[in-house]
């Protein structure tokens, strides 16, 4: 028997990094009643910013069948749990920049984005025309008397090699070396779920519904009306004249599919109903591209009073092309169940051409996705790669890394992009922003999904172009800026 619909004025689906700032900020106005609605379990207690829970066998994640390039599968994580990818990501907390934003419509320019990213945090550090002084999000960074060595000996071999040195990598133009803004206090991760809900008394306007999944979105004609979900087996409808979805660059170009919304053709060959064909449903996602140059670390004397683990990133340059990250611990130590005892320093390309899908694989919505990243497709995105790791491995090989590690082998650049592409797991724009001009849009320069009436998507399945920085900071500004959209 169906539990009893249930009515409110607005349904935030997915409680991740965006959702939940979305429900948080529309239940600020104590007139509005929202209903947020999560698959995962409730927040888990802050854990260490060093420590991925994402391995094989983690409850907090969705696991998804993905194809890096051709012929190249992975395993593809994503947060599953209150506070999303957010509560079990790496902490770095990074803005676009404001050249990333030039690639946005005029109306997300830095100038127009600038006010959301203040609002949501508290960071003490830069200049204060940058920054926000009482915004729920604290943004942390390791002090440089304690940074780990392998931190310290990166930053001296960059500025050695001619990289400027960059205190604040939230300014908006900043490239250089310099460490990593985090979205963590006293080394505990701190997700939305944290900051924006968990601060506060409960709000009687505010329903949270953990455990519970989405499935299809409702429709009268093309005004949506609700959402069907489903908890522990049971089916049961929600009721709401507005509905954001926040499930995230994967899940949400899932659901819309599953809803009707997405290319006609691909929907009517599973048998699914077509609502409106949208061509750029969970089509053109970007991602990072990442490889890393492996190497033997020798014992470190590490004498800070930061424990080991507390950041796995504490500093990181940006040249622009590339991110280059020394990881302070190995996988192996940073996320439980993978085994690999390598120290590596990572290679991003940040802003690539290649586009990739988010596919159905079955009319069943239960049936995860198969993520196709096409990685690599074009010789621009190569070189890039390429020029980088070159770079990865000089800075190893320079003095200052001596008596750290067994400097790689000549030659481990070219041997790392031959062993295989990996993820940064930034995967963005499966739903993007535009004019409605292109038959790639999905949503207009407000977020409302062109075609259809009273559905709002706010995550970064939206963004036009993904920033050449990690998407965590971007996805929060994106929340921040549609609950005012939304606002009753
Ligand atoms: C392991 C990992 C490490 C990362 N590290 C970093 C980093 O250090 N810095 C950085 O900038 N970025 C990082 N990222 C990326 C960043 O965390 C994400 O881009 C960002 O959190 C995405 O926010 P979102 O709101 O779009 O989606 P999410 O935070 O993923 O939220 C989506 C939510 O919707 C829920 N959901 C999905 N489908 C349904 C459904 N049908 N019904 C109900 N609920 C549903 C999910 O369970 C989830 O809670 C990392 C990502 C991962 C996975």
């Amino acid at each position: 028997m169906p539990a009893p619909a249930t009515v409110a004025d607005v349904i935030v689906v997915g409680g991740g990094s965006a959702g939940c700032v979305v429900a948080a900020r529309l239940s600020e106005n104590p007139y509005c009643t929202v209903v947020l609605v999560e698959a995962g379990p409730p927040a888990p207690a802050p854990g260490p910013v060093g420590t991925l829970p994402v391995g094989p066998g983690s409850e907090l994640v969705w696991s998804y069948s993905a194809e890096l390039e051709p012929g190249i599968p992975a395993t593809l994580a994503r947060g599953r749990v209150l506070g999303g990818s957010g509560a079990v990501n790496g902490g770095y907390f990074v803005r676009g920049t404001a050249a990333d934003f030039e690639r946005w419509p005029a109306s997300w320019s830095y100038r127009a984005v600038l006010p959301y990213f203040r609002r949501l945090e508290t960071d003490p550090v830069g200049e204060r025309r940058w920054h926000g002084d009482d915004g729920p999000m604290p943004v942390t960074r390791t002090p440089a008397a304690d940074l780990h060595p392998v931190s310290r000996a990166f930053v001296a071999a960059a500025t050695s090699a001619g990289f400027g040195y960059q205190a604040d990598l939230n300014e908006p133009d900043a490239v250089g070396v310099g460490p990593v803004p985090r979205n963590a206090a006293s080394g505990l991760r701190v997700s939305t779920a944290d900051a924006y809900l968990g601060a506060g008394p409960a709000r009687p306007n505010l329903r949270v519904h953990t455990g519970t999944t989405a499935r299809r979105l409702l429709f009268a004609g093309t005004r949506v009306v609700g959402v069907e979900v489903e908890e522990q087996g049971r089916g049961w409808a929600l009721h709401a004249d507005r509905v954001v979805v926040c499930c995230g660059a994967v899940a949400t170009p899932h659901l819309l599919m599953h809803s009707g919304i997405g290319p006609a053709q691909e929907l009517s060959e599973l048998g699914l109903d077509v609502l409106v064909d949208r061509q750029g449903v969970g089509r053109g996602f970007t991602d990072h591209p990442e490889v890393t140059v492996g190497y033997r670390r020798r014992p470190l004397p590490h004498r800070s009073t930061t424990p080991l683990l507390e950041a796995v990133l504490e500093a990181e340059l940006d040249t622009g092309p590339v991110e280059l990250r020394p990881y302070t611990a190995t996988f192996g130590e940073a996320i439980p169940g993978v085994s690999d005892p390598l120290g590596r320093l990572g290679v991003a390309l940040m802003r690539p051409d290649s586009r990739g899908e988010v596919v159905l694989r079955s009319a069943d919505p239960s049936a995860a996705p198969l993520v196709r990243y096409r990685y690599l497709r074009t010789a621009a995105d190569r070189a890039g790669l390429r020029a980088g790791l070159d770079l990865a491995e000089r800075l190893l090989r320079s003095d200052e890394f001596a008596g750290l590690l067994d400097p790689p082998e000549p030659g481990a650049a070219a041997a790392a992009m031959r062993a295989g592409v990996g993820t940064s797991m930034h995967l963005s724009g499966s739903c993007r922003m535009g004019s409605g001009a292109h038959p790639g849009d999905v949503v207009d320069e407000r977020c409302r999904v062109l075609g259809v009436q009273g559905l709002w998507l706010a995550d970064t399945s939206v963004m036009p172009e993904l920033t050449s920085r990690g998407p965590h900071a971007t996805a929060v500004m994106i929340a921040e800026r549609v609950a005012g959209f939304i606002e009753m």
